[in-house]
């Protein structure tokens, strides 16, 4: 273990060197009022310019209320990405920050997952400049010294999933419309080692096998029975249930609840972090591959074909498109082919 702290110490493990250097000067328990409705201060100075990522701070408990903003969809784009990153960075050098809670402030969606615009038609600079943001975000995420709570009040496929399986609890709006899982396979592309890794150690291998090849979307029941997330609530109490759960969490002295997590997490962060630069060089080359385009430009168009066709396109009418028809689609033959 001394060895660890100490590579982690030198830097070879970043994200988890601030779970163990950061301050711990909070280590008593945190008092939460009864509704956990009003603890929201105003809004701090984390925010990002152009609020794609707001930030509300409750000095009194440390906790961090993050809501994802890009309308419609909160696809993950590389501006979203970086500035999400430095956000993350503000608050894991804020000694006064303990936990941070994970939303969105778009209705009915987490996340859409990765911008699928950044993996279209653009150079190999481009792929690699966002695949380096996707790493850096996944990396900071799963690394983090601060508890972390996953308030999931909307859809949440493939990327977005996996932004919330970074967390340490998934607390998940029971609506049946919702969905989450990690649903690669049915664009073309496929989940990487770490998207896998975050998965496997969320719900198991046999899980894991099943979701990833069928790149299947769950509904928040299902979810829940598989592990995915830990709890459902109605919409409008997911809120002050993160907030209680947060409670809970807190109730542990930080160093300790700290080095655990990184205990648990390290060889999976390591994963990565040994081969950053490799990883990134395979995701260029694979998504600028012909047959990967023509899947992705298939994919999105498909999206916004559905819109014309069906009236109105309700998130529930789109996500069994989306898992039913595709299968057996022309769109589906081609991804077989490449
Ligand atoms: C060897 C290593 C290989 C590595 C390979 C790469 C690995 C990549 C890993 C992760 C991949 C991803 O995260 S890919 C993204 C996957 N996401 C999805 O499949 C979600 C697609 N979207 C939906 O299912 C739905 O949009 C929704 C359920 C999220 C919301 O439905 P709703 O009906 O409310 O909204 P619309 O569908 O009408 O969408 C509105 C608007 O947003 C656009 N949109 C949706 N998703 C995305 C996205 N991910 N990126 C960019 N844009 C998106 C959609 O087209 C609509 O646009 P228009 O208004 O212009 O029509």
């Amino acid at each position: 273990m001394a060895a660890v702290l100490r590579k982690l110490i030198q830097g070879r493990l970043p994200a988890l060197a601030g779970v163990l250097c950061r301050r711990s000067g909070n280590e008593g328990h945190l008092f939460l009022n009864s509704s956990g409705s009003t603890l929201m201060q105003p809004r701090c100075g984390y925010s990002s310019p152009t609020e794609s990522v707001i930030v509300e701070m409750d000095k009194a408990t440390g906790v961090a209320l993050l809501k994802l903003n890009i309308p419609p969809v909160n696809s993950l784009s590389l501006p979203l990405l970086t500035e999400l990153a430095i956000v993350l960075d503000k608050l894991e050098m804020d000694k006064h920050c303990r936990g941070l809670i994970l939303t969105s402030a778009v209705p009915n969606i987490f996340s859409a997952g990765l911008n699928l615009f950044d993996m279209m038609d653009k150079p190999n600079e481009h792929y690699s400049e966002f695949w380096r943001a996707v790493q850096e975000i996944w990396i900071k995420l799963y690394g983090s010294s601060l508890a972390n709570i996953a308030a999931i009040n909307g859809s949440s496929p493939a990327g977005g999933c996996l932004l919330a399986l970074c967390s340490d609890y998934r607390i998940m709006a029971n609506n049946p419309h919702f969905t989450i899982g990690l649903n690669e396979t049915r664009l073309g592309i496929v989940a990487p080692f770490w998207f896998k890794d975050t998965l496997l150690n969320t719900v198991g291998k046999r899980t894991t096998e099943i979701s990833l090849n069928l790149g299947a979307l769950y509904s928040p029941t299902e979810a829940l029975s598989l592990h995915l997330v830990d709890r459902l609530v109605p919409e409008t109490q997911l809120l002050s249930a993160a907030t209680e759960e947060m409670g809970r969490w807190l109730q542990v002295p930080d160093h300790a609840r700290q080095i655990t997590k990184s205990m648990i997490r390290k060889s999976t962060l390591e994963g990565l972090l040994n081969q950053r630069e490799a990883d990134i060089k395979n995701f260029v080359e694979f998504i600028s591959r012909d047959s990967i385009q023509k899947s992705l430009q298939f994919y999105a168009q498909s999206l916004q074909k559905q819109k014309q066709h069906i009236h109105p396109p309700s998130s529930s009418c789109r996500q069994q498109i989306s898992s039913v028809t595709f299968a057996r689609s022309p769109w589906y033959s081609l991804i077989q082919r490449s």
